[in-house]
């Protein structure tokens, strides 16, 4: 009865801290839904155990356990350790309720075993949330693959192109669409949210900083002519990344030194999304890439943009770009076999 009381209490604790952090720092209204749902579930198991047995067990003074806290408990690095920490605990104490439970009631048993699966797949999927939150640096750094994609014909048809290419392989989407009033890029850039934060791909905004924070995407990018880094550093907050278009060395100078996460370098070669009257082309790439070498430099992932299609990829690959933004290339080919030519080519060059 004893361990039956602990690991009720451990259960139960664990899943409203779970809950909290869905609620409060998530606001996903579905995942905490479920770990209240579970909480819930359990607490009615738990009514084939009589309470009144388990609390006259219950001897906290005479826990010979209550002194074995290990210094590492106490500490909590971030928000990603914190839920790893309180997954854990609810997962053990599960195990735990279900073997001690099979002494008591079968009934029991069976069911916390099945409460334990569904429990797997909402304690992953809230642990995952919350580490790619804090790692969008990281995520950015080992991304090869952006896409630039508009909003649809519809909110469904904009999710299933963001689901296609990301089961594809490409790791950055970013809504460019200026054609749609701002509540519909608004509510497309909320779908986008969710659905790119489920197949753990990053969502950037164009141009509009504003949309991005107030549909929680993971950034926005801006060009020469709009606002300046800092004032979009001051709208989006410090951990949603900025990109910058960057055309020539000066550019880059001055991206280097602002607050922005990366840059788009180009256009590199002429496309049909968009039409220019230069082009400053592999050369310019060539320079960016000794420009970002050069020792005590600031490292600044670098995407090359502007008709990058399977058959020119290798001359992007050999002025040092390991990264690339397309657009077009995606409408003319199935993505999977654009990202696997794009793939061949760009991982020659090493990321840094
Ligand atoms: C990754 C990436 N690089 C460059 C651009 C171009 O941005 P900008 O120069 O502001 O032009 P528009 O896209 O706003 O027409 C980009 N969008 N993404
Ligand atoms: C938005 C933008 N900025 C520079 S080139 C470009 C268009 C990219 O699309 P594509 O890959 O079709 O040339
Ligand atoms: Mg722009």
């Amino acid at each position: 009865m004893r361990v039956i009381d602990a690991n009720a209490n451990r259960v139960g604790e664990g899943l409203r801290t779970l809950e909290e952090t869905a609620r409060f720092i998530l606001d996903d209204a579905e995942l905490q839904f479920h770990l209240k749902t579970l909480r819930h579930d359990i607490a009615t198991a738990m009514t084939k155990v009589s309470r009144v047995d388990l609390l006259s067990a219950r001897d906290t003074p005479g826990d010979v356990g209550t002194d074995a806290t290990t210094s590492s408990e106490n500490h909590r690095v971030d928000l990603g350790d914190l839920v790893a920490a309180a997954a854990i605990r609810v997962q053990q104490a599960l195990r735990c309720l279900e073997e001690y439970g099979k002494l008591i009631d079968s009934d029991f048993a069976s069911e916390l075993e099945r409460i334990r699966y569904r429990a797997y797949d909402c304690l992953a999927r809230i642990e995952l949330r919350c580490r790619r939150d804090l790692k969008r640096i990281d995520r950015l750094r080992n991304a090869r693959l952006y896409a630039l994609i508009d909003a649809g014909r519809s909110q469904s048809d904009l999710i299933q192109r963001i689901e296609e290419l990301s089961r594809c392989g490409v790791e950055i989407i970013q809504l460019r669409d200026a054609d749609i009033d701002d509540r519909t890029l608004y509510e497309r850039a909320c779908a986008g949210t969710r659905v790119a934060r489920d197949r753990n791909v990053l969502w950037i905004i164009n141009d509009r900083a504003d949309i991005a924070a107030a549909a929680d995407a993971d950034g926005v990018h801006v060009g020469q002519e709009e606002l300046p880094v800092a004032a979009v550093r001051s709208i989006v907050g410090p951990d949603r990344l900025i990109g910058l278009s960057t055309h020539n060395l000066d550019q880059v100078r001055g991206a280097v030194a602002s607050a922005a996460d990366y840059i788009g370098c180009g256009p590199t070669f002429p496309g049909k999304t968009k039409s220019f009257s230069e082009f400053p082309g592999c050369e310019f790439l060539k320079s960016v890439t000794s420009e970002l070498k050069r020792p005590g430099t600031r490292s600044l992932p670098a995407f090359a943009i502007g008709g990058i299609r399977s058959d020119n990829v290798d001359q992007v690959a050999a002025a040092g770009f390991g990264r690339v933004a397309v657009t077009g290339a995606f409408a003319i080919d199935s993505p999977a076999d654009v990202v696997a030519d794009f793939h061949k080519q760009l991982n020659r060059v090493p990321l840094y």
